[in-house]
C-alpha cells in the first residue's frame, strides 16, 4: 500500500508529535514552522517508546503539495494561516484540523472553500522542552468529517496509516458529538488547571478543583441537553474525569500557554459555550468569571 505523504503546519507540541511518529513509521512528513529554523535532533519520550528523530523545517513560502495536511496551530492562529494558505494552495486537498476549540470550520471555509475538512479530537498530551518532546498522555485521536463528503471507507488508508504511526486513531461517524464532548472537557480541565498552575490530575485529586469542576459542569446543564442530547450529566462527568485521569501527567495546553505568556484558546472554548448559551437567553456566570481570570493571566 502506498504510504501517504503529510504536510504538518505548526511546529509546536502536537505538530512535532505527529511529525516524529509519522516519519518514524516511514512516511514523508514535512513540518512547516512560522519562520525558518535549523534542523534538529529531537528526543521523543513516549509511553510508546523513546526514540530520536531528525526534524527538518520548512516555511510556507517553500510549500510543496502532499496527500494530507495536518493543521496543528492554536485556534486563534487559524485565520491568519488560512489566509496564507489561500494564496498558495490551488488544488482541492484533504485537511485535518488537529486542534481544540469550536468555530474552526467556518474559518477554513471562508478562505479555503474547496477543501475537504476532517477534525481530530486529540486526547494526547505533549509538550516540548528544548530538544525534548514529552508525550505525556498516551491517549487517542478521534477523527471525523466536518464538511467532507468522503466516507469512512474512502478514508480507510488514512485512518490505518495514522493509527499505525501514533495509536489509537479511530473514525467517528457522529463526529460533531465527539467535538461537543471534547469542547465540554476542555472547558472544565483547561481553565482550572491553567488558573491553578497544576497538572490535569489535580481536577481529580484536589478537592477544591474537583468541586469547581463539578460546579462549572452543572452550570452547563441546559447547554449539555442541546449539544449532547444522548448523554446524561453523569456520563459527561465521567468522561471529563476519564480524560483528566488519562492525561494526568499533562500540563493542559492552556496551562502551557499561560506559562509561555501566549494567548490561550479560551474564546474558542468557554467563549463559544457562552455564545451558545446567550442564544438561548441563558447566562453562564461562572464561565464568564473563569474567562476573566484567564484573560487576567494572559496580560
Ligand atoms: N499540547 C497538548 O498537550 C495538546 C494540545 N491540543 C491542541 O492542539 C492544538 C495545537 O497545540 P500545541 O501544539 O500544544 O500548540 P503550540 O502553541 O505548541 O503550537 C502551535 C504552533 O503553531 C505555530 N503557528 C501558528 N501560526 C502559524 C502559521 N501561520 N504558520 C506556521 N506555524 C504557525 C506556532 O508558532 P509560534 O510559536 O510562532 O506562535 C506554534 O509553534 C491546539 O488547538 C491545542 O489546544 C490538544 C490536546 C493536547
Ligand atoms: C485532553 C487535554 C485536556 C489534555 O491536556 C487537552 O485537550 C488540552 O490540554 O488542551
Amino acid at each position: 500500500m502506498k504510504k501517504l505523504s503529510f504536510n504538518i503546519i505548526g511546529a509546536g507540541a502536537i505538530g512535532h508529535l505527529w511529525t516524529s511518529f509519522l516519519i518514524n513509521h516511514g512516511h514523508k512528513a514535512t513540518l512547516y514552522s512560522r519562520s525558518p529554523r535549523s534542523p534538529q535532533f529531537l528526543q521523543i519520550q513516549s509511553p510508546l517508546g523513546n526514540f530520536e528523530q531528525k526534524i527538518n523545517y520548512q516555511t510556507i513560502e517553500d510549500w510543496k503539495d502532499a496527500d494530507i495536511i495536518l493543521i496543528c496551530v492554536k485556534a486563534h492562529q487559524l485565520e491568519k494561516l488560512c489566509q496564507q494558505l489561500s494564496q498558495i494552495m490551488t488544488k482541492p486537498c484533504h485537511i485535518i484540523l488537529m486542534m481544540n476549540g469550536m468555530g474552526l470550520l467556518e474559518i477554513v471555509e471562508q478562505y479555503l472553500p474547496q477543501m475537504a475538512v476532517i477534525h481530530a479530537s486529540i486526547i494526547h498530551g505533549a509538550y516540548i522542552q528544548e530538544n525534548e518532546l514529552v508525550h505525556t498522555g498516551n491517549g487517542k485521536t478521534v477523527i471525523g468529517n466536518i464538511n467532507s463528503n468522503y466516507s469512512e471507507q474512502e478514508y480507510q488508508t488514512l485512518i490505518q496509516q495514522l493509527n499505525e504511526s501514533l495509536p489509537c486513531v479511530s473514525w467517528n461517524n457522529a463526529h460533531r458529538q465527539a467535538m461537543n464532548l471534547k469542547l465540554v472537557i476542555n472547558a472544565i480541565i483547561n481553565p482550572l488547571t491553567a488558573i491553578n498552575g497544576q497538572l490535569n490530575s489535580s481536577v481529580l485529586s484536589d478537592g477544591k478543583l474537583n468541586a469547581q469542576a463539578e460546579s462549572l459542569l452543572k452550570e452547563l446543564t441546559p447547554i449539555l441537553k442541546l449539544i449532547l442530547p444522548k448523554m446524561s450529566f453523569h456520563e459527561i462527568k465521567e468522561q471529563v474525569e476519564l480524560v483528566a485521569h488519562n492525561t494526568r501527567n499533562n500540563q493542559s495546553s492552556m496551562l502551557q500557554d499561560i506559562r509561555a505568556n501566549k494567548t490561550t484558546e479560551i474564546d474558542f472554548i468557554n467563549g463559544y459555550l457562552i455564545d451558545c448559551a446567550k442564544k438561548q437567553q441563558i447566562e453562564l456566570s461562572q464561565h464568564v468569571e473563569i474567562i476573566k481570570k484567564i484573560k487576567a493571566l494572559e496580560n
